[in-house]
């Protein structure tokens, strides 16, 4: 299977997982718009969920196939997140926010019960940080906030480029919530753990994209089919 093959049968995988009357946390990124897809389709053949969307993006995905949809204010508790992610590694410790909504993702899955990242083989690493980590900071005095990341992030092994992201026009990249991206070019990240704990100290970090003890399954599709891989 293609890494495409791959996404569409992990979210296939994923359905499966998603009970009638299930309040649902619906992730960013093109294996989570399969996922909706899927969901469609069974929410179309009688399947009662209601789902909060990690983004706009997703939100108006589900509106177009069906997908009722509520959000935290109104359902803050919900049974299982179904996302994607960037890298994990065998603690199921991810690497989320290349689509941008990391920060969402993280509070939709953290009111969660469960969470299952569904993936293709690409995203499984040995160590995080060959994708750059992103993190979401407020555009004030962002490169103020963002020497002090060079610093906490040199202090926990992890140096190189730190650029802020830019949309298909070159201009800033702004969040849902309208804040910056910065994606850091780290190559590895030894101690995610600590990392995560340090860089969401510093003011004007709003979020980073270190998932750390979220994930409770992954769903990866692989050349013969989905594995289930639970945390070690
Ligand atoms: O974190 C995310 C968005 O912020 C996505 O889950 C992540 O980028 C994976 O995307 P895709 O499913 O397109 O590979």
């Amino acid at each position: 299977m293609t890494p495409a093959e791959q996404k569409k049968a992990a979210a296939a995988k994923a359905a499966e997982y998603v009970e009638d009357g299930m309040k649902l946390g619906i992730g960013t990124g093109s294996t989570s718009e399969e996922f909706v897809r899927v969901l469609a389709e069974r929410v179309k053949g009688g399947l009662r969920v209601i789902g909060v969307p990690t983004s706009e993006r997703t939100a108006k995905l589900c509106t177009e196939l069906g997908v009722p949809l509520t959000n935290l204010d109104d359902t803050p508790h919900l049974d299982l997140t179904i996302d994607g992610a960037d890298e994990f590694d065998p603690a199921l410790r991810l690497i989320k926010g290349g689509g941008g909504a990391l920060l969402r993702e993280k509070i939709v899955a953290a009111a969660s019960d469960r969470m299952i990242v569904i993936t293709d083989a690409t995203k499984k690493v040995a160590m995080l940080g060959a994708f750059p980590l992103p993190i979401e900071v407020i555009p004030f005095g962002s490169l103020a906030t963002v020497r002090r990341v060079a610093e906490v992030a040199k202090a926990y092994g992890c140096e190189g480029k730190i650029a802020r992201r830019a949309d298909s026009y070159g201009e800033p990249f702004f969040t849902d919530s309208n804040n910056f991206i910065f994606d850091c070019s780290f190559g590895r990240i030894p101690d995610p753990d600590g990392l995560a704990r340090e860089l969401n100290l510093i003011p004007g970090v709003v979020e980073t994209g270190l998932f750390i003890g979220i994930a409770t399954l992954a769903l990866v599709g692989t050349s013969s089919g989905v594995d289930i891989i639970e945390p070690k």
